[in-house]
């Protein structure tokens, strides 16, 4: 069925931009980019690879400066999905005009197709480039809302994230008021979630796609209460975060080692970042996470992050670090700000201080004279609290958000305009996800700014992400 699909997809999409390491293998439009096995190397001579290769570069560029629909951008996501996502899906006025969704982005105009012939997929673009819709629609494509079972698992590493998607896939997924067709249940499985009562919808009647962080699905999963046999899709979504995290490291792996016993099984993997795919692709092939002719898709590689987004500085000391925000939101007026801010160490927290948010937090609510609401978000919250500050914002209205790194990963609140660094991100990778929480409108030409407050010690520091990000930071004076 899968090479059925594969050729019956028109090849409508771009040649895949992919890394020089990973480089498309064929230099016709709309084919895919294969790997060695177990050399994780290009299935096709180095000459056809590299002309390919700057083909790519060369679109990859144009696109992203005109940023208009192109000739191929001309083709509309209904295109692509026609034949595979339900047509009650596709039809639905909601899908198309009101939320926007009209022409695919790049990732789902390359993903898309492939993900269609049943290959496994690895994800990879640029922050705010719509990731979430490309595997929901592959789900969509996949399950059978008729059957009582748990047909596809998204993997979060956050409640917040774990939230987001599950409010997009209720949306596509709803029964359409103008069709017979029943709509998907979408559960939310996340930590802080009522377990029991989950545990009895999951007996009663499983729903079909369940968005889950780890600890919560491995919970439902050693408790047999929910099952991989009936699952045809995985999505494991900010991947790299997950493999790098003491907590969940482990049990993720677990989980795709148990997935890759089950029949017709298909993993996707998704992220923004993947420090050193080529070791990823391999490993995937060899622990068996995925199958072995997994495709990396790789968009964007010569600009890891938006192109829309201008990056600043300002060197200041310690002390007086607050002022200087402070002077930057009244000179900059944001419409909206995320402001990050780093955690606190063990040390200061067993010592009694205050973290910097709460500190940070009381000057804005005295000295600030603007118009944005001021919230927290920050791991030590309740569940409460943060879900309640998240809806706030969504409730529309400009914000100052001041928050940890919890923010960084995958949060998608597109009036973004500004970023602020009140604290430098610990690494290059955190950098481009905290940067990459702006500048989420794809076919927007707005700029939007990210400002780094440092001392003069860490400019080295921002050399450093300046260098692996490939992006230039201007300095702002004081
Ligand atoms: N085809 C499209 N047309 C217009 N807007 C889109 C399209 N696809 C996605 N979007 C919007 O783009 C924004 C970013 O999408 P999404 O959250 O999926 O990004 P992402 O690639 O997952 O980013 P991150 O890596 O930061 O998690 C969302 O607001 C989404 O609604």
């Amino acid at each position: 069925m899968a090479s059925h699909q594969l050729l019956s997809v028109p090849h409508f999409c771009l040649l895949s931009k992919v890394s020089s390491f990973h480089a498309p293998l064929l230099s016709t439009p709309g084919k895919l980019s294969l790997f060695h096995p177990t050399t994780c190397s290009p299935l096709q001579s180095s000459s056809t690879s590299r002309i390919t290769n700057l083909q790519a570069v060369t679109n990859t560029r144009s696109e992203i400066e005109s940023n208009a629909p192109t000739e191929t951008t001309a083709l509309t996501l209904r295109n692509i999905c026609q034949g595979f996502v339900p047509e009650h899906i596709l039809h639905r006025q909601a899908l198309m005009e009101e939320i926007g969704f009209v022409f695919p982005t790049d990732i789902q105009r390359e993903a898309l197709p492939t993900l269609f012939t049943g290959r496994d997929c690895i994800l990879h673009a640029q922050t705010g480039s719509g990731k979430t819709l490309t595997y929901l629609l592959l789900i969509l494509s996949l399950i059978n809302p008729q059957r009582s079972s748990v047909q596809a698992v998204v993997v979060v590493p956050t409640r917040e994230l774990g939230m987001q998607v599950t409010k997009v896939a209720r949306m596509l997924a709803a029964k359409s008021t103008d069709a017979e067709v029943k709509g998907c249940t979408v559960m939310a499985l996340l930590d802080g979630g009522m377990l029991r009562r989950h545990k009895s919808w999951l007996k009663a009647e499983p729903p079909a796609i369940v968005v889950a962080t780890v600890a919560s699905l491995c919970h439902m999963l050693e408790k047999h209460i929910l099952r991989l046999d009936s699952v045809k899709v995985l999505v494991v979504d900010e991947v790299d975060f997950l493999f790098y995290s003491s907590k969940q490291a482990g049990p993720v792996r677990k989980l795709l080692t148990s997935f890759s016993s089950c029949d017709k099984r298909q993993t996707v993997f998704a992220s923004a970042s993947i420090p050193q795919h080529k070791h990823f692709v391999h490993d995937c092939m060899q622990q068996k996470w995925t199958k072995r002719d997994v495709v990396h898709i790789h968009v964007s590689a010569i600009t890891p992050m938006p192109l829309c987004l201008l990056h600043k500085f300002v060197v200041c000391g310690k002390k007086n670090k607050h002022q200087v925000l402070l002077a930057l939101l009244e000179s900059d007026a944001p419409e909206s700000a995320i402001i990050f801010v780093g955690e606190q160490s063990e040390k200061s927290k067993k010592a009694g201080n205050d973290p910097s948010t709460t500190l940070l937090i009381e000057f804005l609510k005295t000295s600030y004279n603007g118009s944005l609401e001021i919230l927290l978000l920050e791991e030590d919250m309740n569940f409460n609290s943060r879900a309640a500050s998240l809806t706030e914002i969504r409730q529309g209205g400009g914000f100052l958000l001041v928050s940890t790194d919890i923010a960084a990963r995958g949060i998608d609140l597109p009036e973004t305009t500004h970023i602020f660094n009140f604290d430098l991100p610990q690494t290059a990778t955190d950098y481009l996800h905290r940067a990459g929480r702006a500048g989420r409108k794809p076919f927007s030409d707005r700029k939007c700014i990210v400002t780094n407050l440092i001392t003069s010690e860490e400019r080295f520091v921002l050399q450093r992400f300046e260098n692996e990000l490939m992006f230039s930071c201007e300095e702002l004076m004081f």
